[in-house]
């Protein structure tokens, strides 16, 4: 398929039109388009190994990447050229999400506690240089230290001190990362903490949790680019019966803690039936921040490559229709190590931004004007026609503008850069 100025253009006018009819100004969704900025997650291009050497390949902690296929990326050169890559052919200019292992400690052994900026300065220097934000995460898994199952809500002090420490200096290194990028960090926890079977000892574990992030979020960091954010789980894999950090736990933690302190909702870390979209009404009532970490639940698996699905469309409607782009911040969280991972990342990306885009075009005025007037079978039926409004045109117009492959072009030119680069890897 072939898609050109000539062949865009003319169905987008057409599509303009359309939208038009229903009150929707497309060259203006278009303009809105150009702030928005998803964070794409460095830990899919290597399968969530990291660069430490003594703990590669250590797993743990509820993350599991299956799969094998080829050219995963071994450094952080490579990774950094794979993300590059993969950014020229998501429309839009976006962010880059670190975790903590991802540092460079030029062959040194670093421990996490230790960890400081200098370890990141190439990730900072790239960002600059391309113009791009950068997210963080400390690293609570894969690590000697969380072996048995507890980090910051752990009843060994010892071990407690130290990720309370590994969380303090990460704070400051995404503080760092913000003002240096002149774009706003978010260092979002996850820990893995829980337990395989049920214990009996539940409320002891989750004392201790709340005393640690009192320690780390009392820590004076600089905020000034700087977003702190906790991430809840239902389960893991080792963790079934019981997570330390459940949603009920970081609810109550952000909503009374005296820091500014955002909550974030993993799409596959609720009950299967259970919906993020309807969260972010309820804790905008609360809260001025959301980070989404945009996932897709598969059963037991948390982490699988995020599609244009119902739950996806949904978050962006809500988001749309409560006003909250300036509210929440949207990030890509899976990891598939089965299939091309720069293919994984562009459809997650892409998906998530079409969800966006489609609900940014929606003409939610007219609906409100219904469902104020009662009138909910016109609501229904309006809400089936926008379904069939020329999207893709205008979808195509945006990567058009942006600079990108239009339609299913993108995969021609992952096809030769897995020839030209990625079977290199061996
Ligand atoms: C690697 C990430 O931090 C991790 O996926 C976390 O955000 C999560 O969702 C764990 O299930
Ligand atoms: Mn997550």
């Amino acid at each position: 398929m072939v898609f050109d100025g000539e062949k865009i253009l003319p169905e987008y006018e057409r599509a303009k039109e359309a939208y038009a009819q229903f009150g929707v100004d497309t060259d203006g969704v278009l303009e809105k388009m150009k702030n928005i900025k998803i964070s794409l997650h460095c830990w899919q291009g290597d399968d969530v190994t990291g660069f430490e050497e003594a703990t590669k390949g250590m797993g743990g902690g509820g993350i599991l990447a299956t799969g094998n296929y080829f050219g995963k990326a071994r450094n952080g050169d490579e990774l950094r050229q794979d993300l590059e890559f993969a950014m020229s052919l998501i429309p839009g200019k976006h962010k880059v999400n670190l975790h903590a292992i991802y540092a460079e400690t030029n062959g040194k052994k670093v421990d996490r506690d230790q960890l400081s900026v200098e370890h990141f300065e190439k990730w900072i220097n790239w960002a600059k240089e391309k113009g791009i934000g950068l997210d963080f995460n400390p690293t609570f898994f894969a690590h000697p230290k969380a072996s048995s199952g507890y980090t910051l809500s752990s009843k060994d002090e010892s071990i407690r001190k130290f990720w309370v420490q590994h969380a303090i200096k990460s704070r400051e290194i995404a503080s760092v990362m913000g003002k240096e990028t002149g774009q706003p960090c978010i260092n979002n926890i996850w820990i893995p903490d829980g337990s395989k079977d049920f214990p009996v000892q539940r409320y002891e574990h989750r004392k201790i949790l709340k005393e640690s992030l009192d320690e780390i979020f009392d820590a004076k960091v600089d905020k000034q680019y700087l977003i702190d954010s906790v991430e809840s789980k239902l389960f893991g894999i080792g963790s079934e019966a019981y997570v330390v950090g459940s949603h009920e736990f970081y609810m109550g933690y952000v909503f009374t803690s005296k820091h500014d302190i955002a909550i974030c909702f993993d799409l596959g870390h609720f009950h299967p039936t259970e919906t993020i979209s309807d969260k972010i009404s309820a804790v905008l009532a609360y809260s001025k921040k959301i980070l989404l970490h945009l996932s897709r639940g598969m059963r037991w698996d948390s982490d699988h490559v995020v599609i244009l699905n119902d739950e996806v469309l949904s978050v962006a409607q809500e988001v749309k229709r409560t006003n909250g782009f300036e509210k929440v911040y949207f990030a890509l969280d899976f990891f598939d190590a089965s299939i091309n991972r720069i293919t994984a990342w562009v459809t997650g990306a892409r998906a998530a931004l079409k969800a966006i885009l489609f609900a940014l075009l929606e003409p939610t005025h007219l609906l409100i004007e219904t469902e104020n007037e009662g009138n909910f079978g016109m609501r229904l039926a309006l809400l089936e026609e926008f379904k069939t409004l020329p999207f893709s045109a205008v979808w195509n117009k945006y990567c058009y503008d942006s600079g990108v492959p239009v339609g299913s072009t993108w995969l021609e030119k992952v096809k030769e850069y897995e020839e030209k680069v990625l079977k290199n890897r061996v």
